[in-house]
């Protein structure tokens, strides 16, 4: 029988990280949801503690995807450009309010004749993490559609949305600020979470996953609540269609699997 080693000290999560930006948060709560927190202290969290939570990380060639990722997975940091071909990904073990909460972080390629191995892992993604680089102004307007790309493989309405820029160490003040302006402006019209990091000093790189990882854990006990809570015996079960006819709808998607 394999039993798993503790989840590290420095991967606790006792309470809700804060927001980078408050104009481009998904939430400002300071708080987790009074629901969660609720759930977690009495041990109702469901499948939550044994589920591995995907997230995709996607965004121009060079743009430091994958310094990201090993700036926190390893602590490490390499100044030579090794491109990403097809996909590699990390696993991270928190503990979030208590609960155990795995996050499968998959690094993508950003070259152009690796995009379509890439483009295969995106299904499934519960959160996706759109890179760009803070003194490339370009990789900033290509993550639209990056976007585009990974919202082709999943349901808009169940992935959270995070758009990173990286290399913050090599911007000035005044350079920073421009981009700042622009990215927060993305941010609010795609509906992400925007933060700024710097994978060489490490600057924002612990805070930024933590947020990841919380906001992906409450959705997911929030999820698992309302899906226990449509389960309970004597409660009517709420059908979530927009069409009056539920047999067409079933048939409609009978026909699609042919
Ligand atoms: N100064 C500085 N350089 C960085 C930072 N992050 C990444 N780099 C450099 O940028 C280059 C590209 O980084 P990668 O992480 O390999 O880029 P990628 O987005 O994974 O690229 P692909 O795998 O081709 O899609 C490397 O030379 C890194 O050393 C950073 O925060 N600061
Ligand atoms: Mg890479």
């Amino acid at each position: 029988m394999s039993v798993l080693p503790p989840v590290r000290k420095d991967r606790v999560i006792p309470q809700l990280p804060k927001f980078f930006n408050e104009g481009a948060a998904l939430h400002t709560e300071d708080e987790f949801d009074t629901k969660v927190k609720t759930a977690c202290q009495e041990q109702r969290t469901g499948t939550v503690g044994f589920k591995i939570s995907k997230v995709i990380v996607v965004g121009d060639l060079a743009v430091g995807k994958t310094c990201l990722i090993n700036r926190f997975c390893k602590d490490a940091f390499d100044k030579n450009y090794k491109a990403t071909i097809g996909v590699d990904f990390e696993m991270e073990r928190f503990e979030v309010l208590g609960v155990p909460f795995s996050l499968q972080l998959w690094d993508t390629a950003g070259q152009e004749r690796f995009k379509c191995i890439a483009s295969t892992y995106y299904r499934g993604a519960q959160a996706v993490i759109i890179v760009f680089d803070l003194t490339d102004v370009a990789s900033l307007q290509h993550t639209r559609q990056w976007l585009e790309d990974a919202m082709k493989e999943n349901d808009p309405t169940n992935v959270l949305l995070f758009l990173v820029g990286t290399k913050k160490d090599l911007s000035s003040p005044a350079q920073y600020s421009l981009i700042e302006e622009d990215a927060v402006k993305m941010a609010a019209e795609i509906k992400a979470e925007y933060w700024a990091v710097s994978s060489l000093s490490g600057e924002n790189v612990r805070e930024f996953f933590f947020r990841v990882a919380s906001l992906t854990f409450e959705s997911n006990v929030l999820a698992e609540l309302e899906k226990s809570g449509s389960r309970r015996i004597g409660e009517v079960v709420k059908i979530n269609s927009n069409s009056p006819n539920l047999y067409a709808t079933n048939k409609k998607k009978q026909n699609c699997c042919h």
